[in-house]
């Protein structure tokens, strides 16, 4: 089925309206509020984050800049990255008083020296290799500032397990993590942030011409309904394809990608030997504080 028919489906259109139905200044200061708790709870100073002029971040670093005084930006663009986005994050810079609160480091002598020691030069596998040379400076500048690296993963994102294991799905705390990219876009207007960012074609620019709807092959607005149904709702993939009038090829595919991608939303399996393995679900003790 072709995405012009998909997008102007109009149950999904109707769903997507309730979706994205949510009080978005309770949900900003709400946010940020957290954002500074968090970083108070974890003894840290503030927080650190990777600005791409895509609209995930975008958001993120101004709820992030409500939250803290202390933060701090990192520009990490490659041979990939679209010249618009970095204009589009300086702008943002600029929006919120930052100017001495960022760096620029380009990442492209790391990322050939990799790929020249691995001898590689599959874009899937370099792209990858960007997005955790973005975390690994992340990380070291959050150590640098006594910071938290603040992740800007986005619901859909998570569901789908769209991201780099490791790579930008490497933080410590993700605050926009619990919005469809259709909320979230809705909460970038609310944030004041142009309609080029809010309603930028979602793309990680690993490489050239690369945007998620076309790699996904759906639009965000097929995908956040379906994931709305499944995910809230509980609905079966049949019950989805029927009530959303798509075909079942469609919601199987992206129910099974929620499937494969389990692994990324979970720390690594640990297989029990005795009876208090410290898998996913052991927290230590109550007793203990
Ligand atoms: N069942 C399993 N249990 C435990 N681990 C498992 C596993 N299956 C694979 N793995 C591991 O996971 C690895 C594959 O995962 P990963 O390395 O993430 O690689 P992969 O999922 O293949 O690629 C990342 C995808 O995310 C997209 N992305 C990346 C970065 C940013 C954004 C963005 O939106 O900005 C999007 C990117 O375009 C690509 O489609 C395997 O090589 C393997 O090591
Ligand atoms: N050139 C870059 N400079 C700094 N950080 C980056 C860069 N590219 C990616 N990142 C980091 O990796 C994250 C994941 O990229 P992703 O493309 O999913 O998010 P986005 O660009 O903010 O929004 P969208 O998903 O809509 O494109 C970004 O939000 C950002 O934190
Ligand atoms: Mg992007």
């Amino acid at each position: 089925m072709k995405q012009t028919q998909l997008i102007s489906n109009t149950k999904i259109q109707q769903l997507l309206n309730n979706i994205k139905n949510l009080d978005y200044s309770i949900v900003s200061s709400y946010l940020s509020n957290r954002i500074k708790n968090y970083i108070e709870l974890s003894n840290k100073k503030g927080g650190i984050i990777g600005l791409s002029g895509g609209v995930d971040s975008a958001v993120t670093t101004m709820l992030l800049a409500n939250a803290t005084k202390n933060f701090y930006i990192l520009l990490m663009p490659s041979s990939t990255t679209p010249k618009k986005d970095i204009e589009d994050s300086l702008e943002i810079i600029r929006k919120i008083n930052a100017e001495n609160k960022y760096t620029i480091i380009n990442i492209d002598d790391i990322v050939e020296k990799i790929s020249y020691d691995i001898s590689t030069n599959d874009k899937l596998i370099i792209g990858n290799i960007k997005a955790r040379i973005r975390m690994t400076l992340l990380y070291a500048y959050a150590q640098k500032l006594n910071y938290l690296v603040i992740g800007t993963g986005d619901k859909s994102e998570l569901l789908l397990g769209y991201f780099t294991k490791y790579g930008d799905g490497g933080v410590d705390v993700l605050p926009i993590g619990d919005l469809y990219k259709t909320q979230v876009r809705e909460l970038a207007k609310y944030l004041n942030l142009p309609d080029y960012i809010a309603y930028k074609p979602s793309s990680p620019a690993l490489w050239e011409g690369q945007t998620a709807e076309n790699e996904i092959g759906l639009s965000y607005e097929t995908i956040d309904a379906i994931l709305y149904l499944r995910v809230e709702q509980l609905m079966t993939v049949e019950e989805i394809s029927s009530e959303l009038n798509l075909d079942i090829n469609i919601v199987s595919k992206i129910d099974t990608m929620i499937r494969q991608s389990q692994h990324k939303r979970l720390p690594p399996e640990i297989f029990r030997l005795s009876g208090r393995a410290i898998n996913s679900d052991w927290r230590y003790p109550r007793q203990w504080t």
